[in-house]
């Protein structure tokens, strides 16, 4: 029999369940099977593999998947969906138009949060003059929301856009937040994330060509989740990244606990210390320090209304029992 290789690192650039497409440091794209369970790998997995011996076709083997820093997933009643791994930040676009539902984009923001992955939120259409102030008003508590860097400190970026109006006004915007990190992008469809990754991506249909090679065109199905280098000028090629994922609707968050929230909610997690019981769920405990700050209808307090039923609505949701 013909010696294997030594195993060789690889990143894992497109994800199809049972198998994965993986990129070599020199840049050459090959499908790869995992040798097993442990194996499973995600797109942004750093990974060891290694080449079928001579003859034997061209489809490598995941023979480790390497410790990885997060892992971006959602969890309904019946499926957990990783999205990916290794992730410096998750930019969620929204637009003016479709409307956004803020309970979707609160559950994507808890996720991040839940993975100590930092979030940057973007809406796009800022061309649609009134659909746009409704929707940047909306934004209001996520553009206000506390930093912990001082008394001025914002906890979310929150980034205006018209990316098919301004194309490369938004695209030095952007950089500055995306240079020389791996951003997953999640999106409602129509919000322009197509758009976006056209932009900072020009090569894109290029590098989704590549990887459709390495997939023997149209034997295996089409990519769920994947990987772009953006190319960026003077930092150079391989630096910076975008992940494009599917699946913002349905976002479950089935594996985290009612009592994770308010440390995933920061403006609801900040007042939490001081409630009168160390374990307040800041639904009815008397002495909670949460409760007296939702806004009322005389516009007091500085919780939103909006957020406080988001934090209650799941709280409900994530107590229920599993049903299956
Ligand atoms: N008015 C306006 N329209 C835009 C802007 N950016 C994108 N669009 C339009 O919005 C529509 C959706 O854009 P896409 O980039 O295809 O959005 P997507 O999120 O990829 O949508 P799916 O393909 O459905 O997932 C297209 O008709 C775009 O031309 C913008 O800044 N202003
Ligand atoms: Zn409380």
């Amino acid at each position: 029999m013909a010696e294997r290789s030594a195993p060789a690192e690889g990143l894992v650039v497109a994800s199809y369940g049972r198998h994965c497409v993986v990129e070599t440091p020199d840049g050459q794209r090959r499908i790869c099977h995992p040798r097993g369970k442990k194996s499973q790998c995600v797109v942004g997995d750093r990974v060891l593999w290694q080449a079928p011996p001579p003859g034997q076709g061209d489809e490598g083997t995941i023979e480790k998947v390497q410790p990885r820093r997060n892992l971006f997933y959602r969890q309904d009643e019946i499926r957990t969906k990783s999205f990916a791994a290794n992730l410096d930040q998750v930019l969620i676009l929204i637009a003016a138009e479709p409307v956004f539902s803020e309970s979707q984009l609160a559950r994507a923001l808890i996720a991040a949060e839940a993975e100590r992955i930092t979030p940057l939120i973007a809406l796009n259409k800022s061309d649609l003059v009134e659909p746009f102030a409704r929707a940047w008003e909306r934004l209001l508590p996520y553009r206000h929301m506390a930093g912990s860097e001082g008394p001025d400190s914002r906890h979310y970026g929150v980034l205006p856009l018209s990316l098919a109006q301004s194309g490369e006004v938004d695209r030095a915007a952007l950089m500055r937040h995306l240079r020389g990190k791996t951003t997953l992008v999640l999106g409602p469809s129509g919000s322009g994330k197509s758009t976006l990754i056209n932009l900072l991506v020009p090569s894109a249909a290029a590098q989704t060509g590549e990887i459709s090679q390495a997939l023997n065109s149209g034997k295996h199905t089409t990519t769920s989740t994947t990987w772009y280098w953006v190319e960026d000028g003077e930092a150079g090629a391989r630096h910076t990244a975008l992940i494009d994922s599917p699946g913002f609707q349905e976002f479950g968050l089935r594996h985290l606990a009612p009592t994770d929230l308010a440390r995933c909610m920061p403006d609801i997690g900040a007042h939490a210390s001081e409630c009168k019981f160390y374990n307040c769920t800041h639904l009815h405990e008397p002495g909670c320090a949460v409760r007296p700050l939702v806004e009322s209808g005389d516009g007091a307090g500085s919780i939103s209304a909006n957020r406080y039923k988001i934090y209650s609505e799941l709280f409900a949701e994530l107590s229920e029992a599993p049903r299956y």
